[in-house]
């Protein structure tokens, strides 16, 4: 259905073009839920607004249904299936009329459906009088909930969601993975998130991206279970329920010319890992490590 290609990505500021992401292959199939991990600042978000058309792409290609997205009528067609999600979003909000009035307006008066609102509220523990109140009256916990809510309520084809557990408690988590589980049936969705958690119980795979790059991707049980590249292991292992809770985990942003992203980092790293890395595969597990199997077959030595 999606199809991103040596993508290369960034941002036009009045300095210039600020280039993030390089060299970014990526698929989204038919019903399937996709994450995307990373530490702060490794392009994530970046990477979602490429997906979604909004940024200048330096090269590289975006296939929707195997058209590329540049030619002005696909990029219309395209746009009219994606819907993206953020905690401020207010391309879906407006902040001067009710919830109530915006969801009607959402569904076409004809096609409101009280039970079905009603229903998505619940999972997601949102108050029925919400409906009355305008965005701006609301919190930014709620505001976020109510975002979601109707992203959920379009049914878009494509359905990116940024950071959609910031701020929710286990209980909405919960409703909202559940809901998510559910429009799976129609809408493929692609997640990013720092919190991991969430991502290992409903995605069918998922990426790993560092200072622009993806460093790994496979499906969710390979990558959780059998992570090619130590950034990921690390990752992992900083999740307090998995394995080693003592370790500390503390991410840095450190810019390297040639090599690994995460050498300075890496337990595992020697000399090859100065030298360029291409991404490989093993069957679907793609990685970018030069170091493995080596390293994960010493990774209990180094304990
Ligand atoms: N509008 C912008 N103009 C210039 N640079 C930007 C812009 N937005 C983001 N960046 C830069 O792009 C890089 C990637 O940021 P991005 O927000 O995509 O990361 P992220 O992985 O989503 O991080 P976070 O978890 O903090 O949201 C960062 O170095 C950031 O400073």
């Amino acid at each position: 259905m999606l199809t991103v290609k040596n993508l290369g990505s960034g941002y036009k500021t009045t300095d210039g073009y600020i280039k993030i992401l390089n060299d970014i292959n990526f698929y989204l199939n038919k019903n399937e839920i996709v994450g995307i991990i990373g530490e702060i600042g490794s392009g994530k978000t970046t990477l979602l607004r490429a997906i979604r058309g909004d940024l200048y792409i330096d090269s590289g290609d975006i296939l929707y249904n195997g058209e590329s997205i540049f030619s002005r009528e696909v990029y219309k067609r395209y746009r009219e299936k994606v819907i993206y999600a953020r905690q401020d979003s207010l391309n879906i909000l407006k902040p001067g009329y009710s919830v109530d009035f915006q969801i009607k307006k959402l569904f076409g008066h004809g096609k409101y459906d009280l039970n079905y609102v009603k229903r998505i509220f619940d999972y997601l523990d949102l108050p029925m009088e919400t409906l009355n109140n305008i965005p701006s009256r609301l919190s930014d916990g709620t505001r976020h909930r109510v975002v979601i809510a109707m992203s959920l309520m379009i049914r878009p084809e494509i359905l990116l969601l940024d950071e959609p557990f910031t701020g929710l408690d286990i209980d909405a988590i919960t409703g909202l993975l559940k809901l998510l589980k559910e429009i799976k049936d129609y809408t493929s969705i692609i997640i990013v998130s720092s919190d991991v958690v969430p991502l290992f119980r409903i995605c069918d795979r998922i990426y790993a991206m560092r200072n622009g790059m993806i460093l790994e991707d496979g499906k969710w049980s390979e990558i959780l279970y059998k992570p090619h590249h130590p950034y990921v292991y690390d990752i992992i292992n900083a999740i307090p329920s998995f394995e080693n809770r003592n370790r500390e985990f503390t991410f840095t942003n450190n810019m390297v010319n040639n090599g690994c992203v995460y050498i300075k980092r890496c337990r595992f790293m020697n000399e090859s890992c100065k030298s360029e890395i291409l991404y490989r595969y093993d069957n679907d597990h793609g990685y970018r490590c030069i170091r493995y199997p080596d390293w994960y077959n010493d990774r209990d030595k180094e304990r």
